[in-house]
C-alpha cells in the first residue's frame, strides 16, 4: 500500500525518536504544577468556561444507545445553556454550542440528522472500539460506514499489541490505511493511554500516528482503567509540538475518559494554553472527549450568573 503522507515529506522515521527519553518524575511535577499555578481571576473563569464548553465533544457511547438518546443529546450540543444563562453571560449575539458530538457509528445517521444546518460536526468511534481487536479489513469497512452515513470525524483506536512490540511500521501502515480509508473526514486516534505501560510508548505512538496522517490525537477511549491524565497529555503535546517544529503541520488534541469537572476542563486549558499557546484553544485543534462534563460546566456559569459575572466582560480569551 502506498503510505499516506501528508505532505510533511518525512516517511515513517523511528530514529529521529528512538532514542527519546521521558523523565516521569520531571514530567508528573510539571504536571502536578498546573491545578495550583493560575489563578484565574473570577471575572475571567466564566470565559474560559465557555470555551472549554465550545472545545466539547458531546460523546454518548454507551451499549444501550438509541437514536433518541442521540437527537436528545444533540439538542444539547446545539443549545447546552438555557436562554437564561445565555442572557446572563453577555452572549445572546452568539450563543455558544459544543465542538462535536461523538457516538458509535449505528448512532451516526441519527445525529446526522438531528445535527443538520448546525455546523456542529458528527464524529464516530470505530475500528473495533474501544478494544480495536478486530481484524484490519473489519476495522477499516467501520471506518468506511461511519463515513457513508455522514460523519466528519473518526475516531480510531489503535492497535496496542503492536505498541507492545514495538513494531512502529506496522502502527504506521494500519493507521495510514485507516487515514486513507476516511477520505475527506477527520482522523483522531486514540492511544489508549491507560494501556501503552510507558511515557516513551506514549511519546513514539502520537509520533507514529500524526505521521501516518492523524488529524488529532487522543488520550483514551474512556474504558481503559486510567484515562486522560496531566503527565500523559504533557508527553503527547510535546510529541505533537516536535512534530509541527519540524512539519509546520498543526495537530489537534483530545483527552478523553474520566474529565468530569468544570476544574478538570480548566487544567485542560491552560495545559494548552502554556506548552502551545492560545492557537490551540480553538475546537479545530482542541477538544476535550466527555460524557458528563457539560452539567458541572453548567451549574458553574449558573454561579457566575448569579454573581454578576459575564463571560462577557474582558473576555481574556477574545
Ligand atoms: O471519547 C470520549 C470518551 O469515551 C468519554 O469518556 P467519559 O464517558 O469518561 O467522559
Amino acid at each position: 500500500m502506498e503510505n499516506f503522507q501528508r505532505n510533511d515529506g518525512i516517511p515513517l522515521r523511528t530514529e529521529a525518536f528512538e532514542a527519546v527519553q521521558v523523565n516521569l518524575s520531571a514530567v508528573e511535577r510539571r504536571a502536578a504544577t498546573l491545578p495550583t499555578r493560575r489563578s484565574v481571576k473570577k471575572e475571567y473563569q466564566a470565559a474560559w468556561l465557555v470555551k472549554a464548553l465550545t472545545c466539547i465533544d458531546l460523546t454518548t457511547l454507551a451499549g444501550d444507545d438509541t437514536p433518541g438518546r442521540v437527537q436528545r443529546l444533540c439538542a444539547k450540543a446545539m443549545r447546552p445553556l438555557s436562554d437564561e444563562l445565555v442572557e446572563g453571560l453577555g452572549l445572546t449575539d452568539a450563543p455558544p454550542k459544543v465542538g462535536a458530538v461523538c457516538v458509535y457509528p449505528a448512532m451516526v445517521p441519527a445525529a446526522v440528522k438531528a445535527l443538520a444546518g448546525s455546523g456542529i460536526p458528527v464524529a464516530s468511534v470505530a475500528t473495533g472500539f474501544p478494544a480495536g481487536l478486530t481484524p484490519l479489513p473489519q476495522r477499516l469497512a467501520e471506518i468506511r460506514y461511519a463515513v457513508d452515513q455522514g460523519a466528519h470525524e473518526i475516531d480510531i483506536v489503535i492497535n496496542r499489541q503492536l505498541v507492545f512490540s514495538q513494531d512502529w511500521q506496522a502502527l504506521y501502515d494500519e493507521v495510514a490505511a485507516m487515514r486513507e480509508a476516511c477520505g475527506a473526514a477527520h482522523l483522531k486516534a486514540i492511544l489508549a493511554t491507560g494501556d501503552l505501560k510507558t511515557l516513551r510508548n506514549v511519546y513514539k505512538a502520537s509520533m507514529v500516528a500524526m505521521q501516518a496522517g492523524a488529524d488529532f490525537i487522543k488520550t483514551s477511549t474512556g474504558k481503559e482503567d486510567v484515562n486522560a491524565t496531566l503527565p500523559v497529555s504533557l508527553v503527547m503535546l510535546r510529541a505533537l509540538r516536535d512534530y509541527g517544529e519540524e512539519t509546520g503541520f498543526k495537530i489537534g488534541f483530545k483527552p478523553a475518559g474520566g474529565l468530569k469537572t468544570a476544574k478538570d476542563a480548566m487544567n485542560w486549558l491552560f495545559l494548552m494554553k502554556e506548552e502551545l499557546g492560545r492557537r490551540w484553544l480553538e475546537p479545530d485543534l482542541f477538544r476535550i472527549g466527555a460524557s458528563s462534563l457539560l452539567g458541572d460546566i453548567e451549574r458553574q456559569l449558573e454561579h457566575f450568573v448569579t454573581g454578576r459575572y459575564s463571560a462577557a466582560y474582558r473576555h481574556p480569551l477574545a
